[in-house]
Order: structure tokens, then sequence, then C-alpha cells
């Protein structure tokens, strides 16, 4: 007998059900409850399923209906839902420095609300338009190293020149709020988390549909020194041939922003209806 069936008719009998899960007795559905008829007969009154013809399909009232096949099956229909509620997903979103992944992060945060993005605490210098707290933690070099000392954060690295790391305390207290976390970090950040987290994350990789759009998109930002882009580049060819340890790749095309991060929107759908979810634990 399966083990919902079993406990149903334990709770059926009478017995001691305190010691029983509470979520395993499944719920009755109180609009068929409610209208029942009050039994009368001897023998219907020593059964809560009493046998009742199966009225015609096509003319039956759907109480009688759902009672009748109650009865003839000999237990009530549940109303607990088929399977739990998914699991909070750890997003790691990574790719080439100037591909897109800040501006993605925060058209999907546009998009959803129960997705929180992990805000990375960098010793390197704010640039106009960033804001404290919201796009980066602007720590000084001690501060960091008093963090690590600590083992305050998931993982961190030195990025050219600067460190940059995630707090672990965010991303315990937003999962235990239901929340999806998105943590961004570069290639380097991301082969590191995934020795940490294993499958228990998803792993995307974005990418500009080529080359050139990709450097376009780094001179256009106007952050970079003429030896820093340089040094990024070079370092983007090397980071593309790192695809394969990822679980997506999404396509940032120019000027097609919001189809990318639509794109990481179905990934994080696609993952809520797995069947065997990622149980990531920090
Ligand atoms: N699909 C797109 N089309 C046009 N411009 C884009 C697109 N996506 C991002 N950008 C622009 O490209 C530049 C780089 O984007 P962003 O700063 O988000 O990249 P990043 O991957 O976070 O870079 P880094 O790792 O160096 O911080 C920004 O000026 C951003 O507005």
């Amino acid at each position: 007998m399966p083990f919902r069936r079993l406990c149903f008719s334990l709770a059926r009998s009478a017995i001691n059900l305190p010691a029983l899960h509470k979520a395993a007795v499944p719920k009755l559905n109180p609009a068929l409850h409610l209208r029942r008829p009050k039994h009368t007969s001897t023998a219907a009154r020593m059964s809560r399923h009493p046998s009742v013809p199966i009225p015609a399909l096509e003319k039956a009232d759907r109480v009688e209906l759902l009672r009748a096949l109650e009865a003839s099956l000999k237990c009530s229909f549940s109303t607990e839902p088929i399977v739990p509620p998914p699991s909070p997903l750890i997003l790691v979103i990574s790719g080439p420095s100037g591909v897109g992944k800040d501006a993605v992060i925060r058209k999907l945060q546009e998009f959803r609300q129960d997705v929180h993005f992990v805000v990375t605490a960098t010793t390197r210098p704010m640039r106009p338009g960033e804001v404290e707290g919201k796009d980066y933690y602007f720590v000084k070099k001690e501060e960091f190293l008093d963090m690590i000392e600590k083992n305050e954060l998931l993982e961190y690295a030195l990025v050219y020149g600067d460190y940059k790391g995630i707090p672990k305390r965010q991303i315990r207290e937003f999962m235990s709020k239901g929340c999806d976390i998105v943590l961004r970090v570069d290639v380097q950040g991301a082969a590191t988390l995934k020795r940490i987290l294993g499958d228990s994350a998803v792993f995307i990789f974005l990418v500009a549909e080529n080359e050139l759009e990709l450097v376009n998109r780094l001179v256009e930002r106007k952050t970079e020194t003429k030896e820093t882009l340089q040094v990024r580049i070079a370092t983007a060819r090397e980071e593309v041939k790192c695809i394969r340890d990822f679980d997506y790749v999404v396509v940032n095309a120019q000027g097609k922003l919001e189809n990318a991060t639509r794109m990481v929107e179905a990934i994080i759908d696609a993952e809520k209806a797995r069947v065997r979810q990622r149980t990531a634990s920090i």
C-alpha cells in the first residue's frame, strides 16, 4: 500500500496520528465533503465510502460523480499538491568581460521579483553610474582580506589587479526566503564555483554573437585603457574555450538584450520543472 494511502487509512480508523508527519495526511476536498448527504443506514454509517452507483457521465452532477468515484476507489481525492514547490536555484552567470553580464542581470531583476542578485564585494574603484550596495560593495583591500580570513566568502579572486568575492551570508538569507540566487562571476570564478557547488547550481555562459561585437561593446563602455582593453580581449579568447564546462550558453546579441534575458528566464523555468531538483546548501 502506498505510504500516503496507508497514512490516510490510519487517520480514517482513528489511530493516534501525532507521531506521523502532518504533511503525509492528504487534505480532503472540502467541496465534496461539505456537500455529502448524511448517511442513514447502519452499513453507510460504518463505512466512510458507501457504495454509490456511478452516474451517467453526461448527466451527472459533478460533486455526485466525484463522490461516487471516490466511493468506488474507496479513498478520497487529495487536494495536496502532486509535486512539492521547486527548490530555490543558484544561477551562476559568467562570460567574458564586456559581454553584458551586468546588463542581463539588471534586466532579469526587472522581469522577476523573486530573483536575488548577490552583490559582490570588490576592491576595484567605483565606475560612473555604479551604486554602492547595488552593483557592488566597494571595500578597501584590508576589509576584503579580513572577510577572507573569517571565511565569509563563498569564492574570491584577484581579477585584473582587484579582489572580487561573494559573501555567503546574502545567499543563505535570500535562499531561506525562497528566492532564486544569481551569482555574477568571471570565467575563472565560475570554475572555482563549479568545484565548490558542483551540479547543485546552474552555470550559464553568456557570449556575444561574435568577437567583433564583444570588442565594440568594451570600447563603447569607455571604462578601459588601451592596455586593459588588450588584456580583456586576449582573456576573452581563452575564456570562450571554457563553454563546455557550463550547463547553458546564452547569446547576448547586439541590441537584443531583452532576448538574452528572456532566454535566462526560460532556463530558470526549465530548471524549476526538473524532476530531480538541484539542491544547493551554502
Ligand atoms: N545586447 C546588448 N546590446 C548592446 N549593448 C549591450 C548589450 N548587452 C550589454 N551591452 C552593453 O555592453 C557594455 C558591457 O556590458 P556589461 O558591463 O553588462 O558587461 P559585463 O559582462 O558585466 O562586463 P565586466 O565583466 O567587464 O564587468 C555595457 O555598456 C552594456 O550596456
